[in-house]
């Protein structure tokens, strides 16, 4: 028996050593699956509801300064976004560049076949065809349409062949010509603004159909200021420049062409106002895709005087460019090398630097060229073209230039529309309710809300720049706008001085004005609050931070608006009275229609900001500045808002309707009278904002309202104290805290309860001011005339 049990235990433990490895991992895993099980449910059950602020991720925090530690920086993509967007391998080591897919937008144009686009379906796939596409940028929308117009109208007519081609059939449908080699896609529309650049310029944007190459049309136009085409520039520079991509990265186009838009009468063909030329932006772009494509220019730039006969110029342009592009679709031309050797060019063109000008030839120069010789060819049928157009644009040494010179265009047209300009780059104005409370006519709803009184108010600005064309904004046909700081950089104090001096002059030419109050008027030579808001984007500053400080050791108080596409700017940010963002929309595709940001990650950048915010929210008052635009943001947005709002947790929530200024710019941008909201409908608008937080349990109100300038506010329930709002902010105690130098929260400063007339459902106007109704149908708008220098500004 004793053997016997021995031999069992023996079996038993033989056993063991077979299975133990598998048993122990078994035991290990269902260990391991129990305990985050366990863990799961844990979490879930301690779950109380809505998300407060500590549950939000990701988390960041802000220093006892108010600034904002980032765990990664947002660079500039209008230069860096190559190095990001290139394969991981080419990162690593040299590496010739064969292009992706692109995305691809609408298919538009005419069709028939031969030099007519047609659209692909109906095609032989071995039929060889040509995909035109028609780049253009623009900054206040005129090139975008005659980029539209242009697509349309491409192969829409016969072909205006110049004698001696031979006749050709009456009617519209051109016959396919019996030895046409390719056809003619639909061409594609594209805005070098918004489009990833990598996907089309540093190799051919790749067409999903076989034996189909491209070629690219582009429309440009130029500005002397900053602009979305420095960019594109910067981007053609570049990937020449770049070691690890092949020095004719373009070569397998079929061609290209370029058309410049400029106005020769402020920029003639020499050096115009502020440095620049007539279309010389479109020049320079013509001689970079010529490197590119290694010499593939299937027909001279075109030019165009938008004071002049740019249509007429255009049309001219594109009937010769027919021309040309049936000529290569007959020919053997749709090659990948054409023997013109791009360095060889460019040593040429800086040969030929001193004599430039003299081969420059406009377009109404290149007509009468093409009718007095022969009809255009492309380069392998008959040579290259007689003028070498890579020879046009003189480099130079880039030199840090002022953002706005006085003797700029934009310089005069700020100052026509009531702008100081302050050193080289801030302005300051006079704003319409400063006069409105220096007359008794009311204070703008920063009184009602938290006792500003407008008389004591500057607004200014330490950057006339900003890196958005919002709709609704008065300037960008006059403001510069831009993504990276580029320029020379004023000083704090100067700045700080020439707008108190410059808002100062403003005051007293108020003097005569009939109804001045002279109390007020008095006291409006000190100023007690600066709004930082007035156009363009003040953090874009580099010395913001110091600026203010400078405000506050002076005891003015601080309202920073900013568009919030600057998330390492907002993060560096110290202390301000009340810190805003603009929250022009609840999606990207609405942000990216309302805003019109340069920036390509915009809604990254947004989403950062508001996520810097709500880091800074236990440092300072922050706001959400809504702006509603009807039929742009309004509609359908409540809950994407509401999103947002958890996102970001700020202490108020500002609701406005849009400001109607009326002018060509914003009638440009497809905005009228029907895009202004009644007060009605802002109202409805907040009301259901206010339920959909209170369905999150986000702990919000509705605090306050200035129905004078169609305008409510949404505060934290923090600022709901004793049972009233305290949204009125203590500036003297902000002062003393921030002298005393210890750590402070917004709570801090909190002043005495909102004035009953101020709060929700008294209309916001104060009894001891005089209140001026507007006549006619629009009352209940708010409608601003521009630009006689009366108004606040889109963001303002
Ligand atoms: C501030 C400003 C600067 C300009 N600079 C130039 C220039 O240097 N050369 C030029 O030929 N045209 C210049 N123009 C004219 C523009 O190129 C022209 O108005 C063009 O049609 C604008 O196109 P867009 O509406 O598509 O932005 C400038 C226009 C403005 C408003
Ligand atoms: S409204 Fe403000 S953010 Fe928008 S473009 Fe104008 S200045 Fe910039």
């Amino acid at each position: 028996m004793a053997a016997m049990a021995s031999s069992k235990s023996l079996d038993l433990l033989e056993l063991w050593h077979t299975i133990r490895i598998p048993a122990i991992a078994a035991v290990a895993g269902i260990y391991l699956v129990v305990a985050l099980r366990n863990r799961h449910f844990t979490q879930r059950e301690t779950y109380d509801g809505p998300p407060s602020p500590s549950k939000l991720e990701p988390q960041l925090s802000a220093e006892p300064d108010g600034t904002v530690l980032l765990p990664e920086k947002f660079e500039d993509t209008s230069t860096s976004n190559r190095s990001r967007n290139l394969p991981a391998s080419s990162k690593s080591g040299p590496k010739r560049i064969t292009g992706g897919e692109v995305r691809k937008k609408k298919v538009n144009g005419p069709n028939a076949e031969g030099s007519t686009p047609i659209e692909q379906a109906e095609l032989d796939a071995n039929q060889k065809a040509i995909q035109i596409f028609v780049f253009y940028s623009s900054l206040t929308g005129s090139t975008g349409k005659y980029a539209e117009q242009f697509a349309k109208e491409l192969f829409s007519k016969p072909l205006h062949k110049p004698s001696p081609a031979p006749p050709i059939a009456n009617g519209t449908d051109i016959p396919p010509e019996s030895n046409e080699k390719a056809i003619f896609l639909s061409p594609i529309v594209e805005n070098l603004d918004y489009l990833d650049l990598d996907d089309y310029f540093i190799s051919p944007a790749s067409v999903k159909r076989k034996n189909t190459t491209s070629v690219y049309l582009l429309l440009i136009p130029t500005y002397e200021i900053t602009s979305p085409v420095d960019a594109f520039l910067e981007h053609l520079s570049e990937t020449h420049h770049d070691f690890r991509i092949d020095t004719r990265p373009l070569s397998s186009l079929a061609g290209f062409s370029v058309f410049g838009f400029g106005d020769k009468e402020g920029w003639p063909m020499e050096e115009g106002r502020g440095g620049g030329i007539f279309c010389g932006q479109a020049k320079e772009a013509d001689r970079w895709m010529s490197k590119l494509t290694g010499g593939k220019r299937i027909f001279p730039i075109g030019m165009g005087d938008v004071k002049g006969d740019a249509t007429a110029s255009l049309t001219e342009w594109r009937e010769h460019l027919e021309i040309a592009l049936h000529d290569l679709a007959n020919g053997d031309a749709i090659s990948e090398d054409n023997g013109v050797d791009s360095e060889d060019e460019e040593d040429t063109a800086q040969d030929n630097a001193a004599n430039t000008t003299e081969t420059l030839v406009d377009v109404e120069d290149i007509g009468n060229s093409i009718r007095s010789s022969n009809p255009p060819k492309t380069k392998k049928s008959q040579g290259p073209l007689p003028v070498d157009f890579t020879t046009t644009s003189k480099r130079s040494a880039p030199k840090v230039k002022e953002m706005v010179p006085k003797d700029s265009p934009t310089y005069t047209a700020l100052t026509k529309q009531g702008y100081t300009i302050v050193g080289s780059h801030s302005g300051v104005k006079l704003c319409r309710w400063t006069k409105s409370a220096l007359r008794g006519r009311g204070s703008c709803y920063k009184y009602s809300f938290y006792g500003i009184k407008s008389h004591l108010c500057m607004e200014t600005t330490p950057s006339l720049s900003c890196s958005n064309k919002c709709v609704f904004c008065w300037r960008h046909g006059t403001n510069p706008v831009s993504t990276t700081w580029n320029w020379t950089v004023d000083e704090p104090d100067l700045i700080l001085q020439g707008a108190m001096e410059g808002h100062y002059k403003k005051i007293k030419m108020m003097k005569g004005v009939p109804g001045i109050r002279a109390d007020r008027f008095a006291e409006a030579f000190t100023i007690r609050h600066c709004a930082l808001s007035l156009v363009g984007e003040p953090i874009f500053y580099p010395h913001i931070n110091e600026f203010l400080s400078m405000l506050h050791e002076r005891r003015i108080s601080s309202f920073l608006v900013c568009n919030a596409q600057h998330p390492d700017q907002l993060a560096r940010l110290k202390y301000v009275t009340q810190l805003y963002v603009s929250i022009d929309a609840s999606n990207k595709e609405s942000l990216r229609r309302i805003d019109r940001p340069l920036h390509r990650d915009f809604w990254e950048r947004f989403m950062k900001c508001l996520e810097i915010l709500r880091a800074k929210r236990d440092r300072m008052r922050t706001v959400f500045r809504l702006t509603l635009v009807k039929g742009f943001n309004i509609e359908d947005e409540v809950e994407g808002y509401a999103d947002l709002v958890e996102k970001g947790l700020p202490a108020f929530v500002e609701i406005k309707g849009v400001t109607y200024c009326g002018t060509s710019t914003s009638v440009g941008a497809g905005l009228s009278m029907q895009n202004v909201p009644f007060y009605e409908e802002v109202c409805e608008f907040v009301r259901r904002l206010n339920e959909a937080l209170e369905k999150r349990g986000l702990g919000y109100g509705i605090a306050a309202e200035h129905a004078h300038s169609c305008c409510v506010l949404i505060a934290s329930n923090n600022y709901y104290i004793d049972g009233k709002w305290h949204t009125v902010i203590d500036y003297k105690r902000f002062f003393e805290l921030l002298e005393e130098g210890k750590e402070f929260g917004p709570l801090d400063y909190v002043g005495p309860p909102t004035a009953e007339w101020a709060v929700w459902g008294n209309g916001g106007f104060d009894p001891a001011d005089q209140r001026v109704y507007r006549k006619g149908k629009n009352k209940g708008k708010v409608i601003e005339e521009a630009p006689s220098g009366e108004a606040e500004s889109g963001c303002g």
